[in-house]
């Protein structure tokens, strides 16, 4: 097949009824289109009235990425002038729907996979994908997709969602992301089982195999890309700490989960706190789960603490963490995992084993979900926390929406309106005795974008805790006194692309700060983020 027909095939090439007469001639496409050549805005008109047909979420989803299969363009600047209407589409809690489904619904690939089938050969392989230059790479082993579990290959949705919004929310190319599945095995029975399940069909490898396709891939990536920033998402407990300690010195990553998740809720946090008048270092943090984002958000607040004066055990002490044995201590007769060490408690003789239980006994100012498991603030839970402060700070953040740990309107009702709440997956604003109530969404969206921008940009050798804090400060400052004090702690989605110049504006000042950034001093940062 030659010439126009294949411009019109390429999602990158393609502008379909937008190439105007003369381009027609030039490109070979003359006859192959209707008439008519219509402006971007008029085609994004089609396309929108197209999306709203769909009833459900899912079609709605499969419509945005088949759009972007045929005009990536078209796609983009729909995504971007809807960000509010198709985030949740694109994005959680939809994306977490398509993943779940990604066998049966699949139609064509995006991104790449690595298999242990491959060992050995996945250089070779990152010469197959089509674009010369790579700036930013999502990887997911498909091992904790949301609180949704091991969904193995099918967590493929993650890293392509992720990038979209790199892409929708800090403007880097689309041709330069990456999206990656390290297929390692599932240990979910059903898709091992499923005849349309994608991925290889076995259990997950032992350790030592797993960290070796891990490292055959870094180094593979840096090789080809040595400017690339990587990204981990939605890697199980058992791994993320490990990979994350083993690779941060070495290459330009972070974990969102851990790192991103925690800077976004540290900025909320400072709402909070300036919303509850409590100063930091009285508060009292129930936290429910104790994974990735549980730990990754305890640390973030945990050195915001060390900064104003605390000591890191004294910061430590403010937290009380429950798993699914009950209150995390060093004392009650488990073998404790190493990522939950540091907040074990040490001062307690009886074990509390449920929430309840340790809701009534610590009187917290905070709580924070964590946990993957949808619905466990029950009513007395928050009823009891609502007892004793004035404003409890209620954070409900597993996702998707299902697995929120309660809803906005619980967690309204509950508390008789006095809670801060937010969540990971988008709540609707609330009726509650004659006040609306606009929950907040205490997404990591609103961090990584701009960080990843920020730290790739100045190509630093790292990203640093302080980068990471930087970064919530930035996110936090965008909500002012008025609106915190109205328990808002969130800014609104539509300002996410100013957000992103901002935060990554001041993550590269703080690089230059730590002698870490190894490009050129800009003169002005904040316009060469711009351009
Ligand atoms: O993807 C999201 O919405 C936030 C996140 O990283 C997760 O829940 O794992
Ligand atoms: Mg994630």
């Amino acid at each position: 097949m030659e010439g126009g027909y294949n411009i019109l095939r390429s999602s990158f090439a393609n502008k379909g009824t937008a190439f105007d007469q003369d381009e027609r001639k030039k490109y070979g496409l003359r006859g192959l289109l209707p008439p008519r050549t219509e402006t971007i805005v008029e085609q994004a008109e089609r396309a929108l009235a197209q999306f709203t047909s769909f009833q459900s979420n899912l079609e709605k989803y499969i419509f945005l990425n088949c759009l972007r299969d045929r005009n990536e363009t078209l796609f983009f600047y729909l995504l971007v002038n809807n960000l509010e209407l198709m985030m949740p589409i694109v994005y959680t809690p939809t994306v977490g729907e398509a993943c779940q489904k990604f066998g049966n619904e699949f139609r064509f690939a995006q991104g790449m996979y690595f298999s242990s089938q491959d060992k050995g050969q996945f250089r070779e392989m990152l010469d197959n994908w089509p674009h010369k230059e790579v700036d930013i790479i999502v990887v997911s082993d498909g091992s904790r997709i949301l609180g949704l579990g091991d969904l193995g290959t099918n967590g493929m949705g993650i890293p392509v969602g992720k990038l979209q919004l790199y892409v929708a929310g800090a403007g880097f190319h689309p041709s330069r992301t990456l999206p990656v599945i390290i297929d390692a095995g599932v240990n979910t029975k059903k898709y091992l089982d499923d005849k349309f399940y994608l991925g290889e069909k076995h259990a997950r490898l032992s350790d030592p195999e797993y960290y070796a396709l891990m490292e055959e891939f870094l180094v593979a990536v840096y090789n080809k890309w040595p400017k690339v920033l990587v990204q981990f998402e939605d890697i199980s407990n058992d791994h993320c700490f490990t990979l994350l300690e083993n690779y941060r010195n070495r290459f330009l990553c972070f974990n969102d989960d851990i790192q991103g998740t925690g800077s976004v809720i540290l900025a909320g946090f400072i709402n909070a706190v300036r919303a509850t008048q409590i100063p930091l270092k009285d508060h009292r943090m129930v936290f429910f789960g104790a994974g990735s984002a549980g730990i990754g958000v305890a640390d973030c607040i945990v050195s915001l603490m060390e900064e104003q004066g605390m000591t890191k055990e004294e910061a430590r002490k403010r937290f009380w963490f429950v798993d699914s044995k009950g209150l995390i201590t060093t004392n009650r007769g488990d073998e404790l995992a190493e990522h939950k060490k540091a907040y074990a408690r040490t001062d307690y003789t009886t074990q509390l084993k449920s929430l309840l239980e340790v809701v009534k006994d610590v009187k917290p100012t905070a709580l924070v979900g964590l946990s993957g498991i949808g619905r466990s603030f029950t009513q007395e839970i928050v009823e009891e926390m609502s007892k004793n402060v004035e404003k409890p700070i209620v954070f409900s953040l597993s996702n998707p929406t299902s697995n929120a740990e309660c809803t906005a309107e619980q967690a309204y009702q509950w508390s008789e309106g006095r809670c801060i709440f937010a969540s990971g997956s988008p709540f609707a604003p609330v009726e509650y005795r004659g006040h609306t109530f606009v929950p907040g969404q205490g997404n990591n969206m609103y961090i990584f974008p701009g960080l990843g921008l920020g730290a790739f940009l100045c190509q630093s050798l790292r990203v640093t805790d302080e980068m990471i804090n930087t970064a919530a400060k930035t996110l936090a400052s965008n909500v002012d006194d008025a609106e915190v004090i109205t328990g808002k702690i969130y800014p609104g989605l539509s300002k996410i692309r100013e957000i992103s110049v901002q935060i990554a504006t001041n993550v590269i000042e703080k690089a230059f700060e730590q002698g870490i950034a190894t490009i050129q001093r800009p003169e002005n940062i904040e316009q060469f983020v711009r351009k």
